[in-house]
C-alpha cells in the first residue's frame, strides 16, 4: 500500500489494550509505520505500561494516556501534575465540572491536552436511566460539551453519533475524539453507539480510537492501513 499522509495516519489512535508491556511492544513492532498515535488505557497502564509513554514519545509517536480521572479536585490536579512531564499528547478525565476545572488548571502549559469523556460509547439512554440520570445520551453529551468548552478543556471524547452536533457547538478547532469505531462488518462487542471510520470522519471527528478491530485482526497492520485509507478518502 502507498505511504499514508502522516496527517491522515495520525487521526487514527490505536488502543494498546493488551495485558503486558511485552505484548504492547510486540504489537508496536508489528504495526510499524502504519500507526503514529497510540492509546494506553487501564489494562496496559495497570500492567506497568506507563513508562511506555515516554518511550513511544521518544520514538516520535504520539500517545493518549486514557486514565479517565475522576476524584476530588485536589487529587485530580496532583494526578495530572504527575503525568505532565511524560510527553503524552492527550489525557482523559470524566466530564464533571470540578474534575475538568482541576485538570485544566493542573496541566498548565505542559503541552498535555485534557480530553473530557462525555458519555461512554457503551451507554445508551436506558443505561443512563439505570445510572440515575434524567437526561438521554444526546442531551447529556451536549450539556457536558458546553461545560467543557466554558472550562477550557482541550477536547471531547464522544461517540461518532454525536460528532456532527458537537462540531456545530464547539467550532472547527476543538479535538473530537471518537471511540465506537467499527469498520463495515466488524463486531460491535460492548459498544452501543458506533459508526464506520468514514462516517465518523464525515461527521466531524478529529481522531478515531480503535481497539479490537485492529488488535484482534488477523493482520493488524493491514487493518490499521485500511482504516487510514478510509480516513484519507472521507476527509
Ligand atoms: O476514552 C476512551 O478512549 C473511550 C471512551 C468511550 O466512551 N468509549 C471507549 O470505547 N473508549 C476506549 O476506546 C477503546 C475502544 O476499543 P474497541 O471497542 O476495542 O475499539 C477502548 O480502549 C475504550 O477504553
Amino acid at each position: 500500500m502507498a505511504q499514508a499522509d502522516p496527517a491522515d495516519r495520525d487521526r487514527l489512535i490505536v488502543a494498546l489494550d493488551v495485558p503486558s508491556v511485552a505484548a504492547a511492544n510486540a504489537m508496536i513492532e508489528k504495526l510499524g509505520d502504519s500507526v503514529g498515535f497510540y492509546k494506553i488505557g487501564y489494562q496496559l497502564a495497570y500492567a506497568g505500561g506507563l513508562p511506555l509513554v515516554e518511550k513511544l514519545a521518544r520514538a516520535g509517536k504520539k500517545v493518549f494516556v486514557d486514565l479517565k480521572l475522576h476524584d476530588i479536585g485536589n487529587t485530580v490536579a496532583r494526578g495530572v501534575e504527575s503525568l505532565n512531564s511524560l510527553g503524552a499528547t492527550f489525557l482523559t478525565v470524566h466530564a464533571y465540572p470540578q474534575t475538568m476545572k482541576a485538570a485544566v488548571a493542573a496541566r498548565g502549559d505542559s503541552g498535555l491536552k485534557i480530553l473530557a469523556v462525555t458519555v461512554l460509547t457503551s451507554y445508551d439512554d436506558s443505561d443512563l436511566a439505570d445510572a440515575g440520570y434524567r437526561f438521554g445520551v444526546r442531551d447529556l453529551v451536549e450539556a457536558r460539551a458546553r461545560q467543557a468548552l466554558a472550562i477550557g478543556v482541550d477536547g471531547l471524547v464522544c461517540s461518532p453519533e454525536e460528532a456532527a452536533n458537537l462540531r456545530g457547538i464547539v467550532g472547527p478547532d476543538m479535538a473530537l475524539v471518537t471511540p465506537g469505531i467499527r469498520p463495515a462488518g466488524a463486531a460491535a462487542g460492548d459498544q452501543k453507539r458506533i459508526m464506520t471510520p468514514a462516517r465518523a470522519i464525515t461527521a466531524g471527528a478529529s481522531h478515531l480510537v480503535v481497539g479490537r478491530p485492529v488488535m484482534e485482526a488477523a493482520d493488524p497492520k493491514q487493518a490499521a492501513e485500511a482504516i487510514v485509507a478510509e480516513i484519507a478518502q472521507a476527509k
